[in-house]
């Protein structure tokens, strides 16, 4: 597979592994921007490392999902039980990410825990076990061996009328797959609600001052960015964001 010279930074997870600690990135998110024709550039989430160098370098930064959980104390709560399991390498990792994209104007896609991340990072609160709340829907994903089954697309999400999002997909309602138990609870003052779920739900946001492409999506676009409509054009519009910012650079 050829690129087109993007390079995209995705942040590392942290996970014990046959004795040592691992830094790596689910495959279907490489695959989804090597399917736009950009080279993933994996961070590991080291303490302490400077990321200017590969933040300067790099055309946009994708945020990933991970069934790990934002540290609560991030967000000003005690953490419980149902707050777990934890990864909080990846979460000082992600805060700088969002941090040194957004202050240079990087085109940012954060997806599922990396939406959830955006909210943090800029303020907002996450609610967790959102299923056991009057009125919510259940957004985990089914248990099934199968990866097409758990990401298959389950519920509709309806674009904010007149919204970046809308705009830039074309239409007002999207068929998105699920597979959380938090979600944002007090959005952040700087997002805008881009999408929401018939349960009210934020499905979707952008940073309203960004002076690009800058969203969060609670879905996974990813995983169907070869077949579904619009996962393929959010991708395809990430692609372009990440290509006008090279040339800016340039
Ligand atoms: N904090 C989370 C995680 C949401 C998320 O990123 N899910 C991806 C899970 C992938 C998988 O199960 O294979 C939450 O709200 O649960």
């Amino acid at each position: 597979m050829t690129t087109n010279g993007l390079l995209i930074a995705v942040p590392a997870d942290t996970r014990q592994f046959e004795s040592y600690l691992w830094h790596a990135a689910p495959s279907t998110y490489l695959d989804a921007l090597a399917r736009i024709g950009a080279l993933p550039v994996i961070v590991p989430a080291l303490d302490g490392v400077d990321l200017d160098p590969a933040l300067d370098r790099v055309d946009g930064v994708l945020l990933t999902g991970s069934a790990s959980n934002v540290h609560p104390e991030r967000y000003g709560e005690a953490p419980t039980p149902g707050h777990e399991p934890y990864d909080t390498r990846r979460d000082a990792l992600t805060a700088r990410l969002i941090e040194g994209a957004l202050s240079r104007g990087l085109p940012l896609l954060a997806i599922c825990r990396g939406h959830q991340e955006l909210n943090v990072a800029l303020g907002g609160s996450l609610g967790t076990e959102i299923q056991e709340i009057e009125g919510r829907m259940d957004h985990r994903a089914p248990v099934h061996p199968e990866q097409d089954q758990r990401f298959a697309l389950r519920h509709p999400v309806r674009l904010t009328n007149g919204g970046r999002l809308a705009t830039l997909l074309g239409t007002d309602e999207v068929e998105v797959n699920s597979l959380h138990r938090q979600a944002v609870r007090d959005l952040a003052p700087r997002l805008s609600v881009e999408a929401s779920a018939p349960d009210g739900t934020v499905e979707a946001v952008s940073v309203r001052d960004a002076p690009g492409f800058a969203f969060g999506v609670q879905w996974h676009p990813e995983y169907w960015s070869g077949s579904d409509g619009p996962s393929k054009r959010l991708f395809e519009a990430f692609a372009d964001a990440c290509r006008a910012y090279r040339d800016l650079k340039a």
